[in-house]
């Protein structure tokens, strides 16, 4: 028992005093003497021993239900009704008038006023008495877990499927009910309580292997969203998520489920599922204004939305389900026992004048309002048992719920309404609701084991069956050489040179022979390209003086990219030769995610005057220097030799001179981007922007031969014009004038005509020659763009983070980074940076200090918090860098103590 939490929910300033049920709890003031104490001790105990007695009677039943021949027992199945429980949001204007709740806390009668609009006969009914399983009221998340969700829990570690769904009006407490507050442990819902007693319950079990997987759906507009989809490019619309019904129940094919061993592992999945994996827009649910988006990043993955009711409106239905296995952990038997718990946080219905909700919100209440609607219109069929059809494929909510209302499931609703009377009719129909639920009946019974050694059997002798038919019909169809078994090595071998064969002209077709040796030979063709693929580009490599082929480099060219720069890099570079203007580059860069524009120009941070020429020589010969490292700093100026040495005289005077000058200032705010990228080509850069020179004027020669070729060919072209047309006229000239013959009644032709005809032919041969030659210059330039493109890449990438690291990132900060770590010269990962963001760690250490000894089982949860705070304010603090280089003049390169704002601290 938590009982710090208990007091607290007891001592909230929310309670309403004068109501009967919380009267007598929120009155409770008390000082705990001695005896108290000794006696809670005791009761602690007493719970104790009856808890290990509770996992011992479990883990016999589990065992029991393993060995069982007849699963379930054979027993009969008793039916039972689902549970409804109601649970009232703590208000300090409780209407005591309007809600009253029973001593029983089992009913609540709800007084209306009759409206005076009614005129004298006013027949509208004002009483309403409603009587559910309970009232939870003040109630703390422990309290409202054991009342709800522990026995429905240990339930389905026997087997049992259990559905425990939150109802209500929008903002009325059913995420904090099912998912709970994130930041405090005792604040947590059902959902993490759930996870950490079925690992509880599994590490006590002696004989029992318990294994649980989770999933994560969200139903939003009618659209179905996987909250856990591994890195979809995440954001993506599942477009291939799908309810289906099979042999075993709803499934939603394509939706992820993860296996999890630990309760810190599903913790963590849980709350990244809150993580920016999806966007808003990704969703077609409309574009967050930017700065909202901003805010948003790195805060939650389900689609909210702020209306006068809920400044974080849930706006879709969420399903969390566990998927839980156990089997005997010696492997005595090979039965599985198998149960799911399915915990639903529904949308809350709103009513539009009263949410005000306007636009997105607005269309996404009504998606909201209709799929409760229908799922309401369910429970009244469930409700009923002389319908006889279910309405289950009305909307995707109702269909997914389909196995996990009522049926063989052990299912509990916990209605959240508000205390309030402003919202009392809402409050009315969603006791209706509750009503209705809990007329509806299961017959609870734990699922069949599934005996894997069977289902194994039933499988091969299905194979065989269907080899003797595929058999019968080979002959029939008089193909009975044909053989399913898969192929030998030899087999593979005579496809292989079939294939080459075939490629080489050898043999004119590959006879098919089944779907097999089809495969295989598209493996080898597949196996042929790839390796003809490689041959090419190693000898383009080796032809280019590009030294050897690093193919993991190449892939880290895939990095976040800024086409803009790219563009002003190769119109610096080509201002030697085709003399554009500085503005223009100034213009490009600033059409593209970074803003050159922003930051206050001949800007160079201090402490960087002075290098000699020996540095300048020594770094010139090695790689790029790691500015933290070396201590050096990364944008040190570079002097007017370095220049030469570097251009060969080929800098723009004028551009010099304003680097050279800004040698002098002592600077506090970073330089341009544009002044920076020219040193990074010089310093750290200077290796790749020197491959990428290279490849480009390697490029440019081969797009001018390439030019002049086709010149030289339509050339061509024009001359075998004029030679066909003197060729014709000759012919025509010959035929009036009468033509000779020889005995044998040849043509014969004069010797001009024949010249002709020779001309023709050679113009035609040179042709057919240059239209080769251009195809082999086509080939080779497409493959050089592609290595500029490639190095150009690279090139924006490495200055993106080598700017990042100089002049971002403050002084104290790279100080902070320097020693240890595996730091790749000029290139600090960010989440190095967000490690020294002391506050998670620093929260954890102070937790464990102090909530820990308390609370020993509060480990896990904080853990997996403290994974995903820190991978959040990873986000944030790239979102915030982002945002600085929008920003001018926010974030000095050096002299500041503080870690500025974008380095957060909670
Ligand atoms: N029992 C409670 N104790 C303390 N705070 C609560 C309680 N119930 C709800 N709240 C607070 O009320 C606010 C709204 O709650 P919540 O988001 O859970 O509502 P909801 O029913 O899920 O709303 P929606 O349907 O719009 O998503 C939250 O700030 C939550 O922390």
């Amino acid at each position: 028992m938590e009982n710090p939490e208990v007091d607290a929910a007891m001592a909230t300033p929310d309670a309403t005093p004068d109501s009967t049920v919380e009267g007598s709890q929120s009155s409770v003031t008390f000082v705990k003497s001695q005896e108290q104490e000794k006696e809670q001790d005791k009761e602690k105990e007493q719970d104790k021993e009856k808890k290990n007695k509770q996992d011992e009677d479990q883990e016999s039943i589990i065992s029991s239900l393993l060995s069982h021949l007849e699963p379930g027992g054979g027993s009969p199945r008793t039916p039972k009704r689902v549970l409804a429980f109601v649970r009232v949001k703590p208000s300090a204007h409780f209407a005591q008038d309007i809600i009253k709740l029973g001593s029983d806390n089992k009913s609540i009668d709800i007084y209306i006023q009759k409206s005076p609009k009614g005129g004298i006969v006013n027949n509208s009914q004002t009483d309403w008495s409603f009587r559910l399983d309970g009232l939870l009221h003040n109630a703390s998340q422990e309290m409202v877990y054991e009342t709800v969700a522990k026995d429905l829990v240990s339930k389905a570690l026997q087997g049992y499927n259990g559905t425990i769904m939150c109802y209500g009006q929008t903002g009325a407490g059913k995420t904090y009910t099912m998912t709970g507050a994130a930041s405090e442990y005792r604040d947590r819902g059902i959902i993490p309580r759930a996870i950490q007693q079925v690992f509880k319950s599994a590490a006590e079990f002696l004989n029992i292997l318990v294994s649980v997987r989770i999933s994560y759906l969200e139903i939003y507009n009618e659209a179905l969203f996987d909250l856990l989809a591994p890195a979809l490019g995440r954001g993506c619309k599942d477009a291939q998520l799908a309810v289906m019904d099979g042999p075993r129940g709803v499934y939603v094919k394509g939706l992820s489920i993860h296996p999890v061993s630990h309760e810190e592992e599903a913790l963590h999945l849980l709350f990244e599922a809150r993580g920016p994996k999806y966007s808003r827009e990704s969703r077609g649910c409309g574009r967050w204004p930017r700065e909202e988006a901003e805010k948003r990043e790195g805060e939650t993955n389900r689609v909210i939305a702020e209306h006068s009711l809920n400044k974080n409106s849930s706006r879709s239905h969420c399903i969390f389900t566990m998927y839980i296995e156990c089997r005997s952990r010696d492997y005595t038997n090979h039965k599985c026992l198998k149960s799911k718990i399915t915990l639903i946080d529904l949308a809350g219905s709103e009513r539009l004048s009263k949410t005000g909700s306007e636009g997105q919100v607005r269309v996404e209440a009504s998606y909201i309002n209709k799929s409760l609607s229908f799922l309401e219109q369910l429970v009244i069929a469930l409700a009923d048992p002389k319908r006889e059809h279910i309405p289950f494929r009305q909307s995707k909510l109702t269909h997914v719920l389909k196995d996990s209302l009522g049926g063989n499931c052990n299912t509990v609703l916990v209605t959240n309404i508000y205390g309030e009377a402003e919202h009392v009719e809402e409050t009315l129909s969603s006791l209706r609701f509750a009503t209705r639920m809990n007329w509806v009946t299961a017959e609870p019974a734990p699922n069949e084991p599934f005996f894997r050694e069977t289902s194994v059997k039933a499988l091969e002798e299905e194979i065989q069956l269907l080899k003797r038919e595929l058999i019968m019909h080979d002959t029939l169809a008089n193909r009975s050489s044909t053989s399913y078994t898969p192929l030998t090595t030899t087999q593979r071998a005579e496809i292989r040179s079939q294939v080459q064969k075939y490629l080489r002209g050898v043999i004119e077709e590959i006879d098919i022979v089944n779907v097999r040796q089809i495969q295989e030979v598209f493996r080898q063709f597949k196996v042929i390209v790839s390796q003809q693929e490689e041959e090419v580009e190693n000898r383009l490599w080796s032809k280019y003086g590009l030294g050897h082929r690093d193919v993991a480099s190449e892939s880290d060219l895939s990095s976040d990219l800024h086409l803009a720069e790219a563009q002003a890099e190769e119109k610096q570079e080509g201002k030697g030769r085709t003399v554009e203007k500085d503005e223009d580059l100034g213009q490009d860069s600033n059409q593209g995610t970074l803003e050159t524009g922003s930051f206050p120009t001949s800007l160079v941070p201090d402490g960087k005057k002075g290098a000699k020429e020996e540095d300048v020589k020594e770094k010139s010969e090695s790689p790029p220097s790691d500015p933290i490292r070396d201590g050096s700093s990364p944008s040190q100026s570079p002097t007017k030799d370095l220049d030469e040495e570097e251009e060969g005289g080929d800098q723009d005077s004028d551009e010099e001179a304003s680097v050279t000058s800004s040698e002098d200032s002592q600077f506090r705010s970073p330089p341009s981007k544009k002044e920076a990228f020219e040193l990074f080509k010089k310093e750290a850069g200077r290796e790749i922007s020197r491959i990428f020179r290279e490849n480009r004027t390697i490029l440019l020669s081969r797009k001018k031969r390439s030019h002049s070729v086709a010149q030289r060919i339509n050339h061509l072209k024009q001359q075998t014009e004029g030679v066909r047309e003197a060729l014709e006229a000759q012919k025509r000239k010959r035929s009036q004038e009468g033509e000779y013959v020889d005995e044998k009644g040849r043509v014969i032709i004069d010797e001009k005509e024949f010249s002709l005809i020779r001309k023709l032919k050679e113009l035609k041969e040179e042709h057919r020659a240059g239209f080769a030659e251009l195809q082999d210059l086509k080939a080779e330039i497409q493959y050089c763009q592609q290595l500029v493109d490639k190095c150009r890449k690279r090139l924006i990438s490495e200055f993106e983070i080598w700017y990042k690291e100089s002049f971002l990132i403050p002084e104290d900060v790279r100080e902070a980074l320097r020693p240890g770590g595996n730091i790749r010269p000029g290139m600090i990962p960010l989440n190095r940076i967000t490690c020294l963001d002391e506050d998670e760690q620093e929260r954890f250490e102070r937790l464990q200090e102090t909530a820990l000894p308390d609370c020993p089982g509060s480990v896990s949860f904080y853990r997996a918090r403290m994974k995903t705070d820190r991978r959040q304010s990873f986000s944030r603090t790239v979102a915030a860098l982002r945002k600085m280089c929008r920003k001018p003049g926010t974030v000095s390169a050096n002299g500041k103590k503080k870690a500025p704002s974008f380095l957060p601290i909670t």
